[in-house]
């Protein structure tokens, strides 16, 4: 079968809001290529070292390949994500010179492409994530988190999933109850039961993410402790909670800084990350303005997350 690959060379801004509308599209798999990976330590327990080729990779910014299958609608399809790519310009999300190329492939040359960038990561002191396909033997006391993610973001290994994970590793003391706004693949919401909350519940707009991370809740036996559910932001949601964790973009986290306030208990914790470093302080107002204390401020890249407190 013939499939197209539409491909964007663009910025670690837009790579999450670009995904999104590359997967609202309908792209049947979206591979991301930053040359940051080749910096990144990769795993190598097994004296296996990850190979990743320079060629592969921009020398700057990420360069983000979906595909569709080639039919009569891939017109359509690709005019409207160029809209909806354009209209990220109205919500201050730079795209870089984000230029576009359309090309023909091959069904094999795709389907395992980004699966050879997927590769085991210790993300914090005690967890690991692992793509479901490697094998991987974890040492005394590591976690593992074995994730599929499909199309839904979140492999675990992105610099603000990474802060997330983090921050939850030394939060959670046990018996914690959380909140995972914008979930997509499930991999905070795991993280979280893993690291021993006593509930979790994992929220995403998005019905693919909301599948994806049944999946890979169902996947980690973790299904008693985290139920998934389609939401929007807070919305809705009732009763209380220890910690409130949310990986999405600045512009949506300053929209329910009060929701989130509302609904942890006192001196619970928000955990915010997504936020490229130009807009942090916009959030770190919106939080004191919520009547948040900032504990933690933590940097990865181009990224920040912070951790605040419910007065
Ligand atoms: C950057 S991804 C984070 C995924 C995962 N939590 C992680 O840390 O890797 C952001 C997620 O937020 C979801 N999202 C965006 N806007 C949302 C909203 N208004 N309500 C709920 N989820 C939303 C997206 O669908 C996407 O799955």
């Amino acid at each position: 079968m013939k499939w197209s690959e539409f491909s964007i060379h663009t910025t670690e801004e837009a790579l999450e809001p670009v995904c999104n509308i590359l997967h609202e599209a309908g792209a049947s798999g979206v591979v991301i290529e930053d040359p940051k990976d080749l910096v990144k330590e990769w795993g190598d327990r097994f004296g296996e070292i990850y190979q990743l080729s320079p060629d592969d990779y921009p020398e700057e910014g990420v360069m983000i390949k979906a595909y569709f299958p080639v039919n009569s609608f891939l017109a359509e399809t690709v005019d409207e994500i160029k809209e909806s790519i354009k209209g990220l310009l109205d919500y201050d999300i730079d795209l870089g010179h984000h230029k576009i190329q359309l090309i023909e492939v091959d069904e094999e040359e795709w389907a395992t492409a980004w699966k050879k960038y997927y590769k085991p990561i210790k993300v914090s002191s005690s967890i690991t994530i692992t793509p479901t396909w490697e094998e991987y033997q974890p040492s005394e006391g590591e976690m593992i988190i074995e994730l599929d993610p499909g199309m839904a973001f979140g492999t675990g290994t992105h610099p603000t999933t990474v802060l997330c994970i983090q921050a939850l590793d030394k939060l959670i003391q046990g018996g914690e109850e959380v909140i995972d706004v914008g979930t997509g693949s499930g991999v905070l919401s795991i993280a979280a039961a893993k690291l021993g909350a006593k509930k979790v519940m994992a929220l995403d707009l998005d019905y693919v993410a909301v599948e994806s991370a049944q999946l890979n809740v169902k996947l980690n036996d973790v299904q008693d402790v985290v139920s998934v559910k389609e939401n929007n932001l807070l919305e809705g949601i009732e009763g209380t909670c220890d910690i409130v964790v949310a990986n999405i973009l600045a512009e949506v986290i300053v929209r329910f800084v009060q929701d989130a306030a509302a609904i942890l208990k006192p001196n619970g914790a928000f955990i915010t990350s997504g936020i490229i470093k130009r807009k942090k302080e916009d959030v770190r107002q919106a939080l004191i303005d919520g009547g948040f204390t900032i504990e933690e401020v933590v940097e990865m890249e181009d990224w920040v997350a912070f951790v605040a407190r419910r007065g």
